[in-house]
């Protein structure tokens, strides 16, 4: 069926409906991975956004079981072209089914790269996906004018806690809208992980006596998380090793003080270079934030940057000074997107082991 992609400022984009046949308004943001669309869709990071994958065919390898989470968080697929016969060894069916399964609309057949060049030069925009012929474009434009994301935190993170098993250190993860892959990268090495919701307060995380703490990913604008931010304060305060990732790492520091800001498109992909400032390599990195941290905006001596993005230079990761505490905007557990970071897991057990980090 005919639909259009409409965005605030008044551009369409005509193609045809996939997935769930209904309408939907969120955030356009695009992402330049060329593979893992099904990690991207169950990223929770992205609810309340739909996604402009710039790959030009997807959904040609099916549906595989790479999930980051049960569901599809994304508010919507905006792809060139979607792939009706896929194959791969390990495909359970298409992707176009499994978006109507899940009540996941999407646009396919329109040209992404041009919608890409534009939400890079204007900046995100929010965007309404419609099969309504008769649609009257300024009822559009005050609806997506007025669309803001509410705080999704919540609605991402597990409702109850649960403990993967190890005989390693006991690291507890504060999921505020958690990729599978955090938990599993520390269970991997040995960690027993207790997953915590996002609204545990730090007084019961503290009475487990965890070794080391670890705050996840998860969407929305971090500075609406008001809650969240004083238990991270006071986790903070803990002499706990502490390793953050993503809206954790914002969350870190508005608890230390400092700003965080919208970006004009945000990074998402899996190839942004960021530099880390102890040693000078630069390693290709997995991303997925439209917010960033203002380093500049933390009192002198409270923290240190770690990494920055080779690109633009926003902060890429903080080390907080006499504690054993770092934090990194991108995504060391990959999925999708590669996994030169993967020793920053390693890093934050040695640093729980030895508590020699500080
Ligand atoms: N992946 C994340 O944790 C994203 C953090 C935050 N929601 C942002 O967009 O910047």
């Amino acid at each position: 069926m005919k639909a259009f992609l409409i965005l605030e400022d008044g551009t369409v984009f005509e193609g045809t409906q996939i997935g769930a046949k209904k309408e939907a308004v969120s955030e356009v943001v695009f992402n330049t991975s060329m593979t893992g669309y099904l990690e991207v869709l169950t990223d929770p990071s992205y609810a309340g956004q739909m996604v402009v994958l710039t790959y030009p065919l997807i959904g040609n390898y099916g549906v595989t079981p790479d999930r980051e989470s049960a569901h599809i968080w994304a508010g919507g697929l905006i792809v060139r072209e979607m792939e009706d016969m896929p194959s791969n060894f390990r495909c359970e069916g298409k992707l176009d089914d499994l978006l109507a399964e899940e009540g996941i609309t999407g646009i396919t057949g329109i040209d992404t790269r041009a919608l890409t060049r534009l939400l890079r030069k204007k900046g995100t925009m929010n965007g309404m996906i419609t099969t309504d012929v008769d649609y009257c474009m300024s009822d559009v434009i005050m609806k997506l004018h007025t669309y803001k994301m509410g705080n999704v935190v919540r609605e991402t993170s597990c409702k109850e806690s649960y403990v993967l098993k190890g005989d390693g250190p006991r690291i507890a993860l504060l999921d505020l809208g958690a990729k599978a892959n955090i938990a599993a990268s520390l269970n991997r090495r040995g960690c027993e992980v207790t997953v915590y919701p996002a609204d545990t307060s730090a007084e019961t995380i503290l009475r487990a006596n965890p070794d080391g703490i670890m705050l996840s990913n998860g969407p929305g604008d971090p500075s609406t998380c008001m809650e969240i931010i004083s238990q991270v304060r006071r986790l903070y305060e803990s002499d706990i090793p502490i390793f953050a990732i993503c809206l954790g790492h914002q969350l870190m520091a508005l608890a230390n003080g400092a700003k965080t800001y919208k970006l004009t498109y945000g990074h998402r992909g899996g190839n942004h270079p960021v530099k880390d400032l102890t040693d000078g390599k630069v390693y290709i990195s997995s991303q997925n934030h439209g917010y960033a941290v203002d380093a500049g905006s933390m009192e002198a001596g409270i923290a240190e940057e770690l990494f920055v993005n080779v690109n633009d230079g926003t902060n890429e990761g903080l080390r907080y000074k006499n504690k054993k505490i770092m934090t990194v905007q991108f995504h060391p557990e990959a999925n999708p997107g590669p996994q030169d970071t993967a020793w920053l897991f390693d890093k934050f057990i040695e640093m729980v082991k030895e508590d020699s980090y500080a």
